[in-house]
């Protein structure tokens, strides 16, 4: 007997990618349980199907950074002590990745690549192990969100945020729709979707100097931003490329990128009124007008 529950959870991350660097995403979930029947006649019970692997998927990956343990630009050193990982991606051309945080933050998937495929199988591995004897088969099926239009990906850490999306490095894949002069504006959109393709959107007073870092990356020239900050699971220090960021002056909340991006267009073109729907992850968001 085979037990299926579609839209079981969206899994909002980022992972590092040797060619985009890092890059947000929101995978939704379906899921099918192969068994016999138990005592009640069921294969599992729904809402212990939902409670219990969205549980364990939100454990090991929701928002958190996935690395690829086994590609040849990654350097993964633990210090135990401290409770503490380092992470250097080591790409060439001064586009290095480096982050310091606490081990909560990553998901290390022993593959070369982060892709549907490892990661499909890393939480399958983690799964079986938490079901019940009559539940023998668990396939786990990982999809994009069908978007109609332009979308972009994002990474950035919400320092204030109590639970997990105050880690530095977790992201999403987004929807935008924006309206100037109350007319739908594919222009507009095509330029969120470009300028924030693969983006790490940092808070400008989360800049830091070097010498304020527990990590010492090996970084020359004036290539990389630095940034860190300390919320309720500890510190979190990231460098990043430049040129693969953009800088706000708030917090990344999407109600404060929202607002970022209806003034940059009024900024833009002070001419017109805009409102903008700045997604996060699927099917929420928030609005904004200038
Ligand atoms: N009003 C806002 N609330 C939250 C914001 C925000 O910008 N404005 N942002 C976050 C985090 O960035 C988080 O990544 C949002 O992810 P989400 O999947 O919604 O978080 P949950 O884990 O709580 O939801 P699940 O559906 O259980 O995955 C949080 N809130």
């Amino acid at each position: 007997m085979q037990l299926f529950v579609n839209d079981l959870t969206v899994m909002d991350f980022s992972y590092l990618c040797p060619q985009r660097g890092m890059v947000g995403e929101s995978w939704i979930v379906d899921v099918i349980l192969d068994g016999s029947l138990n005592e009640e006649s069921m294969v599992l019970d729904f809402s212990k199907v939902k409670k219990r692997l969205k549980a364990l998927i939100d454990e090991y990956v929701d928002h958190k950074l996935l690395i690829p343990a086994e590609h040849a630009y990654t350097r993964i050193e633990r210090d135990e002590q401290n409770e503490r990982v380092q992470v250097d991606f080591l790409r060439p051309d001064e586009r290095s990745i480096h982050l310091n945080c606490p081990p909560e933050a990553y998901a290390f998937i022993y593959a070369n690549e982060v892709s549907m495929a490892s990661v499909q199988e890393y939480l399958k591995q983690i799964i079986k192990t938490h079901l019940p004897e009559n539940v023998q088969g668990l396939t786990l099926s990982l999809r994009e969100e069908k978007i109609d239009g332009p979308y972009y990906h994002y990474t950035h850490g919400l320092k204030k945020h109590d639970g997990n999306c105050q880690r530095i490095a977790h992201g999403h894949r987004s929807k935008v729709v924006v309206f100037a002069d109350g007319q739908q504006s594919v222009r507009w959109e095509d330029y969120w979707a470009k300028r924030w393709c693969d983006i790490y959107i940092g808070s400008r007073e989360d800049l830091v100097t070097a010498d304020k870092l527990i990590m010492q990356p090996d970084i020359s020239g004036d290539e990389h931003y630095l940034f860190a900050y300390e919320s309720s699971q500890g510190i979190f220090e990231l460098a990043i490329p430049k040129c693969e960021s953009d800088l706000v002056d708030t917090d990344s909340t999407v109600e404060c990128l929202a607002q970022f991006m209806a003034d940059e267009q009024k900024r833009l073109a002070p001419g017109n009124s805009f409102k903008v729907f700045a997604f996060e992850g699927v099917g929420k968001g928030a609005i904004a007008g200038a």
